[in-house]
C-alpha cells in the first residue's frame, strides 16, 4: 500500500508546536516580526506571499508587506532591505524570488543581513550549513526534513536521490542529507538536466526529491519499488477549471504510486511543510536576535 504524505497535517502540527514559542516571545515583548517584500513579475508571488502573512497572523507572529511595483529600479528595493536590516522591531525578511530582470537577485541576498534572513540563502547562512553548523536551514528541504520525521522514515544509511540543483532546494536539500546529523547520514546522489541516463540514478533511490520545476518530469517507470517519493513542484499549468489551471508536481502521480511505498502530494504536500519552516525561522530568529533561548520542535 501506497501511504500518502499529508504536509497540511504535520505542518499544522509543526505550527502548533511553534505557538508556545511565539507566546513567550510575546509575553516578553519581543512578538516576532517578519517583513515580506513582493516585487515579483510571477503571478503566483502574490498568492504564496498572502499565505505567508495568514500563517503568521494565525500564530500571532506580526507581519509586514511591503509591495513595490516591477518597473521601480533596483535600488528602491535596495532601500527597503537597508530599512527593515536597520529596523530593530523586525526579526525575519524575506524577499519573494522571483525579482524582476533588472534586478540581480544575487545582490539581493547579500544585502539582506544574515540574523534576519529567514529564507537562508545568504552566503553567511548557506556556508555555515554547508560547514556543519547551519543557522537558519532554507525552508523547502528543513520542510522535507520534518516531514519525513514525522513519518517515521530514518534517513541514515539509505540512498537519496535528489533530482536538481537549485540554490533554493537541490543543494541545501543535497548538505542536508548528508550531513551527520539526524534527518542526514544518507548517501546522496545530485542529479540535474545535464545527468547521463538518469532514470538508473533515481531507480536507486530509497529516497527521492524532485525539485526540477518540471511538471510530471519524474514518473513511475524510472522508481523502484518501495521508493519514498517527494515532489517539490508546485507547477501551474492550464487546465479547464475556475482558476484556469491545476497545480501539478514535478512527479507523475498516478504512475509513482504504483511504486512508492509513501508519497507526498501536490499540493498538501512540501508546500505546507515550507511555509511552516518559513515560521520556524522567524521565531527562530527572534530569539536569536534578542538573545531568549527559545524551544523550537
Ligand atoms: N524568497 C522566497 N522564499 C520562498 O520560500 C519562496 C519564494 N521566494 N518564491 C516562491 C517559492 C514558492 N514557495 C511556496 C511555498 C509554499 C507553497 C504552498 O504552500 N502551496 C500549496 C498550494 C498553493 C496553491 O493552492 O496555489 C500546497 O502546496 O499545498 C507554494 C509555494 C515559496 N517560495
Amino acid at each position: 500500500m501506497t501511504e500518502l504524505i499529508d504536509g497540511e497535517e504535520i505542518a499544522a502540527d509543526l505550527r502548533s508546536e511553534l505557538q508556545a514559542a511565539v507566546d513567550s516571545l510575546a509575553d516578553s515583548g519581543h512578538r516576532p516580526t517578519l517583513a515580506t517584500v513582493l516585487m515579483s513579475p510571477d503571478p503566483a508571488s502574490e498568492t504564496y506571499v498572502a499565505m505567508k502573512q495568514n500563517d503568521c497572523e494565525e500564530l500571532g507572529i506580526d507581519a509586514r508587506d511591503i509591495e513595490l511595483d516591477v518597473d521601480e529600479p533596483a535600488s528602491e528595493l535596495f532601500d527597503v532591505i537597508d530599512e527593515l536590516n536597520d529596523d530593530d522591531d523586525v526579526d525575519g525578511i524575506l524577499v519573494q524570488s522571483p525579482v524582476p530582470e533588472h534586478v540581480d537577485y544575487r545582490e539581493v541576498l547579500e544585502r539582506i543581513d544574515p540574523m534576519k534572513d529567514v529564507d537562508g540563502f545568504h552566503p553567511e547562512n548557506v556556508g555555515r550549513l554547508v560547514a556543519g553548523y547551519p543557522r537558519y536551514k532554507p525552508c523547502t528541504p528543513h520542510g522535507i526534513q520534518k516531514l519525513l520525521e514525522a513519518e517515521g522514515i530514518e534517513t541514515e544509511g539509505k540512498d537519496a536521490v535528489v533530482v536538481g540543483r537549485s540554490r533554493i532546494v537541490g543543494k541545501p536539500m543535497a548538505n542536508l542529507f548528508i550531513q551527520k546529523a539526524p534527518g542526514g547520514n544518507a548517501t546522496t546522489t545530485i542529479c540535474h538536466s545535464r545527468t547521463d541516463d538518469l532514470a538508473e540514478k533515481t531507480r536507486d533511490a530509497d529516497i527521492l526529491v524532485a525539485a526540477t520545476g518540471i511538471p510530471e518530469f519524474i514518473d513511475g517507470s524510472m522508481l523502484s519499488e518501495g521508493v519514498v517519493v517527494i515532489d517539490v513542484g508546485i507547477n501551474r499549468v492550464d487546465a479547464d477549471t475556475d482558476k484556469g489551471y491545476e497545480l501539478v508536481g514535478d512527479v507523475e502521480f498516478d504512475s509513482a504510486s504504483e511504486k512508492a511505498s509513501a508519497i507526498t502530494p501536490v499540493p498538501g504536500g512540501v508546500g505546507p511543510m515550507t511555509r511552516a519552516m518559513l515560521l520556524y525561522n522567524t521565531v527562530k530568529a527572534t530569539g536569536l536576535q534578542e538573545g531568549i533561548d527559545v524551544a523550537l520542535p
